[in-house]
């Protein structure tokens, strides 16, 4: 490589320094306990460089550093105050204001100064979600030569690097769609939740600011928003989805699923408030150091994250979707399974909504959730007894749906449900060893596509089939 060479394509680990120096100038403090690097697997990562003691501060972040709705907006803002029309042309879609008032616009029209357009536009930010204002922002800042988070935007992840994400299979393809098929039906939902919840916010933005032209880069955006962004709650937040911020450096942890450092907001001096980051167990030179994004199952890192963990002690069996097939059924016998319009008026799901039951049936290895035996007991009574009842229905029908609604609000152990619930749920197991051995048997040449991608879903299954077998007592 010639030096001109390096200059244009600086290694990670210059791009790296300059990140650093980058955010020690925006008053950002990093101990030098700690150094960021490659980490084979991980990505980058975060790794000790001497003894670090628990309850090291090893990361402070002035709060106005940091990369949020509030700081966004503020930025946005000041380039409106600073370019007037024109900036404000270049950031906003001139029908943003289509739904304002006619006289309003009429009235602001013959007013406009540049600081009422500013609360103008402060009010269409503010009705942004933080994942949407913080997408858009990096997607904007990605197209601009002179953006000021350049040396942060330089060591994000590619959008190819994103590929382990099933919601880039889905949105890119790339001949990796087909392995959304082989995903266990909850993990598919969670990603087609993701995928509506994309489009959903793609709309937003769109509606707001001038078209996002380059899909992919929004893509690229949004995703790293989702996988890097931390909590942080800011009082003007509606709701906790509000809350999102990004933090360079303290996103560059991976995860585990063991407590190891914690995120705190803390005044300082001069009334200065942070966001740091202390280590809660002691680290060994040259040991990683970890953050825990929350108790997640390999199901759901796979599809927020794009990675699962070899053990994971928060790994859950999720049998909703099978559950739902048979309370769709509503007792019919198979042949009626594809009556479409018999599912939609299953009164068990109705039933079941109506008591805040409606899905997510887990086991975990030794457990089964209360949620899941309520649904099993559901599913067991006749179509009948979920309706309201009727003047004239047999006693005994009246009998068990009192029988089910004590046991819903645990006034009974639902002793009357146990063997047939045993019963189902055996059944279910069985099928989900069966369905995960298929996959599991599957060839690297049936299955296709990286190595990665193939790994992250083959664990899956393995984790399925574990706890399935567990509760068969199979172990
Ligand atoms: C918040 S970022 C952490 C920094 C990231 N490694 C990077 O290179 O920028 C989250 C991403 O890191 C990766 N990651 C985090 N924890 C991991 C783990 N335990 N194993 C594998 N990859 C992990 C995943 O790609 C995830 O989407």
């Amino acid at each position: 490589m010639t030096s001109s060479d390096m200059q244009q394509h600086p290694s990670l680990s210059e791009r790296l320094a300059r990140l650093v120096s980058d955010l020690q100038s925006r008053g950002v403090q990093i101990s030098d306990g700690v150094q960021v690097q490659e980490i084979p697997g991980r990505g980058i990562g975060v790794v000790a460089r001497r003894v670090i003691p628990a309850g090291e501060r090893i990361v402070q972040f002035p709060v106005n550093a940091l990369l949020n709705p509030r700081t966004v907006k503020a930025a946005i803002l000041q380039e409106i105050s600073d370019g007037g029309q024109d900036a404000a042309s270049s950031i906003f879609k001139s029908t943003a204001r289509k739904n304002q008032d006619v006289n309003e616009r009429k009235r602001l029209k013959r007013h406009m100064t540049v600081k009422s357009q500013v609360g103008k536009y402060a009010d269409l930010l503010d009705s942004l979600s933080s994942h949407q204002v913080l997408a858009y922002y990096l997607y904007r800042e990605k197209l601009r030569r002179d953006s000021e988070w350049n040396s942060f935007l330089d060591v994000l992840p590619t959008l190819e690097m994103l590929h382990v994400i099933p919601l880039v299979w889905d949105l890119l393809d790339r001949g990796r769609k087909r392995l959304l098929e082989y995903l266990p039906a909850s993990t598919y939902d969670h990603a087609a939740r993701m995928s509506n919840q994309f489009w959903d916010d793609l709309k937003a933005v769109q509606d707001i600011f001038i078209k996002v032209e380059d899909i992919e880069l929004f893509i690229w955006a949004w995703l790293c928003v989702n996988s890097r962004c931390l909590y942080y709650e800011m009082a003007e937040a509606r709701t906790s989805n509000d809350c999102m911020t990004l933090a360079p450096v303290i996103d560059f942890l991976n995860h585990s699923d063991q407590e190891h450092c914690s995120v705190q907001v803390y005044n300082a001096a001069q009334a200065m408030k942070f966001f740091g980051l202390v280590t809660t167990c002691s680290y060994d030179v040259g040991e990683e150091v970890y953050l825990s994004y929350g108790a997640h199952t390999n199901s759901f890192l796979l599809c927020e994250y794009g990675f699962t963990l070899a053990t994971n002690k928060n790994s859950e069996l999720d049998i909703t979707a099978e559950l739902l097939m048979i309370l769709k059924r509503g007792g019919r016998r198979s042949c009626d399974r594809d009556n479409e319009t018999a599912k939609m008026e299953s009164s068990k799901l109705k039933f079941l909504e109506a008591h805040g039951y409606l899905g997510d049936y887990t086991l975990s290895l030794d457990t089964i959730s209360y949620r899941t035996e309520v649904a099993l007991a559901v599913a067991q009574v006749r179509e009948e007894v979920c309706r309201e009842p009727t003047s004239d229905e047999p006693q005994a029908r009246t009998l068990e749906r009192s029988q089910l609604k004590a046991f819903i609000a645990g006034m009974s152990n639902g002793w009357k449900f146990k063997a047939k619930s045993t019963e189902m749920l055996k059944a279910i197991l069985e099928e989900v060893v069966k369905n995960s051995d298929i996959v599991l048997s599957m060839s690297n040449d049936e299955v296709k596509g990286d190595a990665e991608n193939r790994d992250n879903i083959r664990r899956l299954y393995v984790e399925r089939k574990h706890i399935a077998r567990a509760h068969l007592g199979l172990h």
